[in-house]
């Protein structure tokens, strides 16, 4: 008993004078932060040069202006981009737009109202509805669908309606940097000269296939798969409120409505077997190999646009874990500065959460031009974008490697506890359907459902009584979740998303109904 009283005030002591260590010498830090010279730089007009007008740098454009702050926009392309990604924004990506005032960038495009999925395995199908009677998230549960170029059109409208925000068609070559500031880009502009542009703090939001990255950190993105996709004109899905998933081999296919007449098709192949869009193959395919795994009463709608010879696009889905830069004056955002599996359609919705952390960490500076705070907000945000991102990034991984068909009886059965969790109703379905609307970002609620899903794979591979070879598939099965769950884990940091406070933080600045 003393001996065991003797080790709690040991413990208590220590912890207490840890904290008192740990206090002061934060004190400390904040005085000398303050004291620091810091640079003020005055380079003219412009607060912020954003490079890029997609929905991340349009959208960061619109927020910044609408804080006083003089932005600066170069846009290579300011024609409508038709591209086949971003067509889906999660209800949680609806709510940050609007906590971001820009809502109305989803009216008047002819966006499509969606409330969740219809998901197809083998002759079966299941609803899966974004739950509304979920009180942590004050918002309407529904997602929209759309043409991904006119949403970035009337986001980029939105932005250069403001009277500070200067968007510009031109091409960034490079970063200029001093000591290891960077103090803004040379671009091409639309007449074809070279010329420069300074500010005290650059954007780098350039997508996926970012060049200036490079010379920010050495972070690669890893190519995953390939999504191919056509639209099929003129038609409308059977209940178009809800998303088609099916459960196709090799990997996932998907339908879902992007206008009132445009049905996005899409599929996912794998890297090493992608057919020639070019010398016809892939139409080949898309018939012969992926039209038959999609329901008869889909197959009609699916093939149209085959048959009525619209351009089929691949586009490589990659990830790549956010990382930092050494540089200052200057912050990587979007895909630029990370990326996850699209198969759960939320990037945008990352984003967005990220571009209002960003904002309301920059409102309290009057000048940008301090390096070493903008190097402090840029830490903060790191930390403080997990939960959203985190998740998302996790589920996104893990949900787009247990969509991919096998023939390993413990990988199918992944697969299959996954359709059965979702088509299950009730709290499963609910618990699963807010995690991917981005309507409960919790890295714990996403470790529980991936939990629960492998324990339900794992009692179905063992019923009806298990034999060796069942409890030997059951053990695999547990191996390649934990192969799956684990290195998302690490990447994202343990720590930090399993922290709960973290969560509860975000929540309640950046989920709550009340606006910025
Ligand atoms: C196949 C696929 C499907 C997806 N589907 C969805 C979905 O349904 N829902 C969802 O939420 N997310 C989806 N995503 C992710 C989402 O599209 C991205 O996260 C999002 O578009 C990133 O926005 P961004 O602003 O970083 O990049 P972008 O929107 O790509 O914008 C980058 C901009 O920078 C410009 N640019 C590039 N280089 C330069 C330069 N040197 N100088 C000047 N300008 C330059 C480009 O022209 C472009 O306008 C998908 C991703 C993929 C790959």
């Amino acid at each position: 008993m003393a001996f065991t009283n003797v080790c709690l005030w040991t413990l208590l002591a220590f912890m207490l004078t840890w904290t008192v260590f740990y206090v002061t010498n934060r004190g400390k830090k904040a005085t000398q932060l303050a004291d620091a010279v810091v640079e003020e730089r005055e380079d003219g007009a412009t607060d912020v040069i954003i490079v890029g007008a997609g929905v991340g740098g349009s959208a960061l454009a619109y927020a910044l202006a609408k804080d006083g702050r003089r932005v600066h926009v170069i846009e290579r392309d300011l024609r409508e981009p038709e591209r086949i990604m971003g067509e889906f924004m999660q209800p949680g990506g609806r709510l940050m737009l609007s906590k971001l005032g820009l809502e109305d960038c989803l009216e008047g495009i002819d966006a499509q109202k969606a409330t969740g999925m219809t998901v197809y395995k083998d002759g079966k199908e299941a609803v899966a509805s974004f739950p509304v009677d979920n009180n942590n998230f004050p918002f309407d549960p529904s997602a929209r669908s759309f043409h991904n170029g006119r949403f970035v059109q009337r986001l980029r409208q939105k932005a250069s309606s403001l009277p500070n925000v200067r968007l510009e068609e031109g091409t960034v070559k490079s970063l200029i940097e001093e000591k290891g500031v960077i103090k803004g880009v040379t671009y091409k502009n639309s007449a074809g000269e070279e010329t420069t542009a300074l500010a005290p703090l650059t954007v780098v939001c350039d997508g996926c296939y970012s060049n200036l990255r490079r010379s920010l950190n050495d972070n690669n993105a890893e190519v995953l798969s390939y999504q191919v996709g056509f639209i099929s004109k003129n038609c409308q899905l059977e209940e178009p409120e809800k998303l088609k998933l099916i459960m196709s081999k090799p990997s996932f296919t998907m339908l879902y409505q992007i206008s009132s007449t445009d049905v996005r098709c899409v599929f996912e192949v794998l890297p090493n077997n992608i057919p020639s869009i070019s010398n016809g193959e892939m139409a080949t395919f898309v018939k012969n190999t992926i039209a038959p795994q999609v329901p008869l009463k889909l197959r009609k709608i699916f093939l149209k646009g085959i048959d009525e010879g619209e351009h089929i696009k691949a586009m490589p889905t990659k990830k790549m874990t956010a990382t930092l830069s050494e540089k200052k004056g200057v912050i990587l955002l979007g895909d630029a500065f990370n990326m996850r599996h699209p198969a759960i359609a939320s990037g945008m919705m990352v984003l967005l959460s990220d571009i209002l952390i960003l904002r309301r960490l920059l409102q309290p500076l009057s000048n940008l031009g301090n390096a070493q705070k903008i190097s402090q907000v840029i830490k903060s945000f790191y930390d403080i974008r997990k939960p959203m991102s985190a998740t998302v990034n996790t589920l996104g991984n893990a949900f787009s490697q247990v969509l991919v068909a096998s023939t390993d009886e413990a990988k199918e059965a992944m697969r299959q506890g996954c359709y059965d969790y979702l088509s299950s109703g009730g709290f499963r379905t609910s618990g699963m359907m807010a995690l991917l609307g981005g309507m409960n970002p919790r890295p714990i609620s996403l470790i529980y459902h991936l939990c629960a899903i492998t324990l339900s794979s794992i009692g179905h591979l063992l019923s009806p009584f298990p034999s060796p070879l069942r409890i030997w598939h059951s053990l695999r099965l547990f191996g390649l979740a934990m192969k799956m769950l684990v290195p998302h884990l690490k990447a994202e940091g343990v720590s930090q998303m399993l922290f709960p406070v973290n969560a509860a933080a975000y929540s309640k600045s950046y989920m709550a109904a009340t606006a910025l």
